[in-house]
């Protein structure tokens, strides 16, 4: 029997459950079909508003079948898409169930992109069933070995104690995917210093295995019969050293993926760089009514010139509810979606690390900016690390780090661009309330 809904969405992350329940906001008499690998489906929750863009929420689990009973019209169906014929409009799952849509969302997310495939001693983290298999490892491990020098290592890192971690990075600072040097050099003397909040347990023993890099995968060598101590995997890092570990954490980044899509009509258009689907600004891919959000896929749009895509819980959530109002305008025979808020104007990204409120705005590591723009910083060891970065006296993007207060004003003066070259010594000045000034 063939399955029929006018809405179909693939996968149950933060993508695809704000895509549904957006289009239930929005049509609530339209059937909404989620089909999702796992029956667990994502969940946002405790919103709260920082500023226009910035927000902070959590993100919990539960079971599909119940989240959807909260909505008129949504269904879950539990199974794997293996296959879209997008010329018949048909989905195919694995269990050789068809579902027919009209539009079609695809919010797959990614994998994790693992240095080594199927090693038995080298995990990823990406879900719930990855994060278990993690912590039953780590009952038994004495020593482990974490690749990856972005946000899964850095919280690893922070969270993890009674073991030892031997932290491998490529670059020559910390936690680079998100923060410059200055920001890592001020993480780094919190590394051993008492947490800001309970984590898992014990004492942490700490190794900075002295930034190196890590040679491919030759450098993952078998137990060696001739050392004093065996463990199941040695890694060889770039230096000669050799270090044993009980298991190797791999977070090395995610690649996007999603089920083969078929049409005789047009082919899928995947960006070259990071092989996501790609999707203009009205979410829509190369193949008619087949839309995609979240991990899965790449903006190929003109975009602002202060946001950018990272694969975050925030840019999922505005992408899967920008996806949805996209495709009831096009169910509907409307004009395109025009954008509703300025979530896809300027990049903004609200986190935690190493116990420290994490604000990231605009271009704040001043990419695509070359080395042509000026820095501004303030820095109170174990307190703050504020950086504005300006160029021709506007300012492009902030990193704030610690509770500084700053960030309505600075993502206000990031959307209006006002010309900050009069006031640019104070604007930093901890004496100057800057949001009375630019108020
Ligand atoms: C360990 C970890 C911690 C993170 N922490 C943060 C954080 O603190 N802050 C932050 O902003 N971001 C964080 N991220 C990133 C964030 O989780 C992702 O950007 C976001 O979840 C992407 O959502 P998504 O809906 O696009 O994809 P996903 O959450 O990956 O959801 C994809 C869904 O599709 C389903 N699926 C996949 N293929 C198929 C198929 N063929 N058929 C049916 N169903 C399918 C999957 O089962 C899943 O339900 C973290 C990521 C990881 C791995
Ligand atoms: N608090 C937050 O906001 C969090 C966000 N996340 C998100 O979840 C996703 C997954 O996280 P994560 O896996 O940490 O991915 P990230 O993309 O954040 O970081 C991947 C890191 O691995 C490095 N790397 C890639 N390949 C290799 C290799 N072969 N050898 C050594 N290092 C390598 C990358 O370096 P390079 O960039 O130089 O290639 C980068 O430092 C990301 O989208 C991340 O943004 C995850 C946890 C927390």
């Amino acid at each position: 029997m063939v399955i029929e809904a006018p809405f179909v969405i693939i996968g149950g992350g933060i993508s695809g459950v704000t895509c549904a329940q957006q289009l239930q906001a929005v049509c609530p008499d339209k059937p909404v079909l989620v089909i999702s690998r796992s029956p667990l489906v994502k969940r946002i929750g405790n919103i709260s508003c920082h500023t226009q863009i910035l927000e902070h929420f959590e993100v919990s689990e539960s079971q599909g079948e119940t989240w959807a009973e909260e909505f008129p019209n949504l269904k879950v169906l539990i199974g794997n898409v293996d296959l879209i014929n997008a010329d018949d409009h048909m989905a195919h799952l694995s269990s050789g169930q068809l579902v027919k849509y009209k539009k079609l969302c695809i919010c797959s997310g990614g994998t994790p992109k693992l240095i080594a495939e199927n090693h038995p001693h080298v995990l990823g983290i990406r879900d719930t069933e990855s994060v278990q298999l993690f912590q039953n490892r780590l009952k038994d491990a004495s020593r482990i070995i974490l690749v990856g020098n972005g946000g899964i290592a850095t919280e690893l890192v922070y969270e993890l104690e009674g073991i030892q971690v031997i932290w491998v990075l490529k670059d020559k600072s910390m936690t680079a995917t998100f923060v410059d040097p200055g920001a890592g050099q001020f993480f780094l003397h919190q590394v051993n210093a008492p947490k800001k909040k309970e984590t898992i347990s014990k004492r942490q023993q700490f190794n900075l295995s002295g930034f190196q890099t890590l040679t491919p995968l030759s450098a993952l060598l078998s137990p060696r019969k001739e050392s004093k101590e065996t463990w199941p995997l040695y890694v060889e890092l770039t230096n000669g050293k050799i270090y044993g570990c009980d298991f190797l954490v791999s977070a090395t980044g995610v690649i996007p993926s999603f089920p083969k899509v078929l049409s005789k009509v047009t082919e899928l258009k995947v960006s070259p760089e990071d092989v996501g689907i790609m999707v203009d600004k009205e979410m829509r891919t190369s193949v008619a009514d087949v839309f995609a959000a979240g991990d899965v896929c790449t903006p190929a749009w003109q975009r602002s010139p202060l946001w950018f895509q990272m694969r975050l819980w925030t840019q999922a959530r505005q992408m899967g509810h920008h996806a949805a109002n996209c495709m009831v305008a096009s169910f509907k025979n409307e004009q395109g979606h025009t954008w509703s808020d300025f979530a896809f104007e300027v990049f903004a990204h609200m986190t935690q690390f190493f116990g420290f409120k994490v604000v990231l705005l605009g271009l704040f590591n001043g990419q695509g900016l070359g080395t042509d723009y000026e820095v501004l910083l303030r820095v109170t060891k174990g307190e703050e690390y504020v950086k504005a970065i300006l160029k021709d006296g506007k300012l492009k993007g902030a990193i704030l780090i610690g509770d500084t207060n700053l960030e309505e004003t600075f993502e206000n003066l990031l959307l209006n661009q006002m010309d900050l070259s009069p006031f640019k010594d104070d604007l930093l000045n901890p004496n100057i309330d800057i949001e009375d000034f630019f108020d």
